[in-house]
């Protein structure tokens, strides 16, 4: 199915209104993300053939989901699941994710060298990259050590590894999509796009799968911000659309 789209400005301020008026927490929309990207990770590559999972965590909300995913990831079965968290948030919330992490006995690398080597260690061993740096808040350029990260993990997808963006590809104008020169680049291989799809989603390869999670949106709220809802079957939390 075709979809619509969410203006940047747009994404932001509703994410601000159920965060107010309709009375969400951050904790509860962050954790329905994550989920809806560990199951999409699950329905693209599944872990009997693809155990080995690496998750590149920003310093936002963007970086959250990735955390959340994570933990989702070890609980659906991927054995070898590694957080890359090069910034960590002093939140409480991102503090008790992290914590959660631990007891899933899941490593977060917080640290490395200027040649990013616990970054590439993992990037090797991993069949598939969650690219959850930064979504509908950054702008452009990115600042190190992001830039380098992002670099690294273009280099790994030309070997093969499958990368997976959360909500925007990392770098991307929210609107515009692959604008500038860091990113000219990088195509996902699977994009999921969290409330509603932005602009920048109709910029996608046409091989690249598009899922559309974070399920938590009412019929009222999408026909004053214009969302066509899409079905979701059953009791998933994603849903497949086409590329446009
Ligand atoms: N309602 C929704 O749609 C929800 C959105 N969530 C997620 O929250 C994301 C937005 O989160 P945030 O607003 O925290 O923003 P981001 O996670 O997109 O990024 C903000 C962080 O990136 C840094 N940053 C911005 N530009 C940079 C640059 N050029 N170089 C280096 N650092 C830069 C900022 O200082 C800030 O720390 C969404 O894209 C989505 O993934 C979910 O967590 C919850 C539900
Ligand atoms: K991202």
């Amino acid at each position: 199915m075709p979809f619509s789209v969410l203006q940047a400005a747009k994404a932001a301020a509703l994410d601000k209104e159920l965060m107010s008026t309709c009375g969400y927490s951050i904790d509860q929309l962050m954790e329905l993300a994550g989920l809806s990207v560990a199951q999409s990770v699950y329905k693209s590559y599944p872990p009997k053939t693809n155990p080995n999972c690496v998750v590149l965590c920003g310093p936002g909300n963007n970086g959250g989901d990735g955390l959340v995913a994570a933990r989702h990831l070890k609980l659906f079965g991927y054995k070898q699941l590694k957080v890359y968290y090069p910034r960590p948030s002093k939140k409480p919330l991102f503090l008790n994710l992290e914590k959660q992490l631990a007891q899933f006995k899941i490593e977060v690398i917080s640290k490395d060298d200027d040649q990013f080597s616990e970054l590439n260690r993992e990037l090797e061993t991993s069949d598939i990259v969650i690219d959850a740096l930064f979504g509908f808040s950054f702008h452009a350029p990115m600042r190190a050590p992001f830039d380098g990260v992002l670099a690294n993990m273009l280099k790994a997808q030309e070997k093969g590894k499958k990368v997976v963006a959360v909500d925007i590809p990392s770098g991307w104008d929210v609107n515009e999509g692959p604008n500038n020169v860091q990113v000219a680049k990088y195509q996902p291989d699977v994009l999921i796009s969290l409330t509603a799809p932005k602009p920048a989603a109709l910029k996608l390869k046409k091989e690249a799968r598009h899922f559309w999670g974070g399920r938590f949106i009412s019929e009222d709220i999408a026909k004053r911000w214009g969302i066509e809802i899409p079905d979701y079957p059953g009791v998933d939390e994603v849903v497949e659309v086409e590329n446009n």
